[in-house]
């Protein structure tokens, strides 16, 4: 494990309630201890907590016919100000002040909505507040959701150029079979010269957990590929925080790579977020997959499609259709349909805002 500063600590929500489904407020009180301790030594921490579903559900009865959607979009309302209550009483006691901020899938596609909440985010870390970040769940319903909170989670660590991110869940990380089964055993490290973990994990979930271990494994990968260390370990774990901050925690822990450009993390999460396509000609794709990569200028573009503005995503094609990255438009559709396959026209997609995906 690697010294950490920066970190993004996400408690999944299973480890915030018993197994009666009641709220675990001695867990809770515990956490906030040890988050304190962290930041005691001089670590800077953004907690992204689940939760507000589990804790509105205890609390609001609501019949079993109510519309799925409605249920928890009541349970998510209620449930967030219990849930943040809880917190600010807690870190209260260590005079630790804290913030709520809500968000929403769209916040992280629109470049100035994330740079809006980066700020926000660094603001509060610099004036020794702790922000606590949960999906806005009562406008996010389907598609609009991410697909869990270790989503949001990744976001969070890649928008504010964490080193770290800790995925605390109800076991101690990614095992090579169920976790109860006593033949299973901890996968200690994952490296990106490993073969694929990915087959060991079920689709299984915890009972009050959505996304269940294979999106931690997608998430944790991707932002290890980014440069972040993950380590994802048992939130139940009595001193789960104080074993991390002396490097003898049980847990699984993802190598990072080399850390990539603040712009590229933000591109790299882009996939579900971009708003056009272009489809560009062999010249084009040698010079974006070359050792030293150019920007994408007009003349190697061959198609263009949907509406994009300035600073919106742009998925990238080649001419079989293959997606070969991510770029931020420079410019409109509008100009850059006027554009298509001219010479000496301004770059695209520039080089700083273009993020290709690993080759096979
Ligand atoms: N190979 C595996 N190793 C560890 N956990 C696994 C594996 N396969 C499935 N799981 C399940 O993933 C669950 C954790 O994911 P999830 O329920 O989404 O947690 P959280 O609410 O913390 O996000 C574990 O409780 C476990 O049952
Ligand atoms: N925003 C939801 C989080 C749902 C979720 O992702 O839960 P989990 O899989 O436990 O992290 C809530 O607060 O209930």
């Amino acid at each position: 494990m690697l010294d950490s500063k920066l970190l993004v600590i996400k408690i999944g929500s299973n480890v915030l309630t018993q197994e009666n489904g009641l709220p675990d407020l001695e867990r809770m009180e515990k956490l906030v201890a040890q988050i304190q301790h962290l930041t005691s030594l001089g670590k800077k921490i953004v907690l992204v907590s689940s939760g507000a579903v589990a804790f509105g559900r205890q609390a609001i009865p609501l019949p079993e016919k109510l519309n799925p959607v409605i249920k928890k979009q009541i349970w998510a309302s209620t449930g967030q100000i219990r849930l943040i209550n809880q917190y600010q009483n807690f870190f209260e006691k260590h005079k630790q002040h804290v913030a709520q901020i809500l968000v929403t899938k769209e916040d992280f596609r629109d470049r100035k909505h994330f740079l809006n909440m980066k700020n926000c985010v660094q603001a509060l870390l610099s004036q020794g507040i702790l922000p606590i970040i949960n999906e806005n769940d009562t406008v996010t319903i389907t598609e609009l959701m991410f697909t869990d909170n270790d989503e949001l989670a990744s976001l969070a660590a890649a928008m504010i150029n964490a080193d770290t991110m800790m995925l605390l869940t109800n076991v101690d990380g990614i095992f090579t079979g169920n976790p109860s089964d006593p033949s299973s055993e901890l996968i200690e490290k994952v490296s990106s010269s490993m073969p694929e973990v990915s087959n060991y994990i079920s689709a299984s979930k915890s009972s009050f957990g959505r996304g269940g271990m294979l999106t931690k494994y997608a998430m944790a990968k991707k932002s290890a590929d980014l440069g972040i260390q993950v380590i994802i370990a048992n939130g139940k774990r009595e001193n789960v925080l104080g074993e991390f901050a002396d490097k003898s925690l049980r847990c699984t822990w993802f190598e990072p790579q080399k850390a990539k450009h603040g712009a590229k993390k933000w591109l790299a999460h882009g996939e579900q977020y971009y708003v056009g396509e272009v489809t560009i000609n062999e010249g084009a794709k040698s010079s974006l997959t070359a050792e030293v990569i150019r920007s994408l200028l007009p003349i190697g573009i061959i198609k263009l499609e949907g509406e994009f503005s300035k600073g919106d995503i742009l998925l990238i094609r080649d001419e079989s259709g293959h997606k070969i990255g991510l770029g931020r438009a420079e410019y409109s559709s509008k100009v850059a349909n006027d554009r298509i396959g001219q010479k000496n026209q301004k770059a695209l997609i520039h080089y700083d805002y273009l993020y290709i995906f690993d080759h096979d």
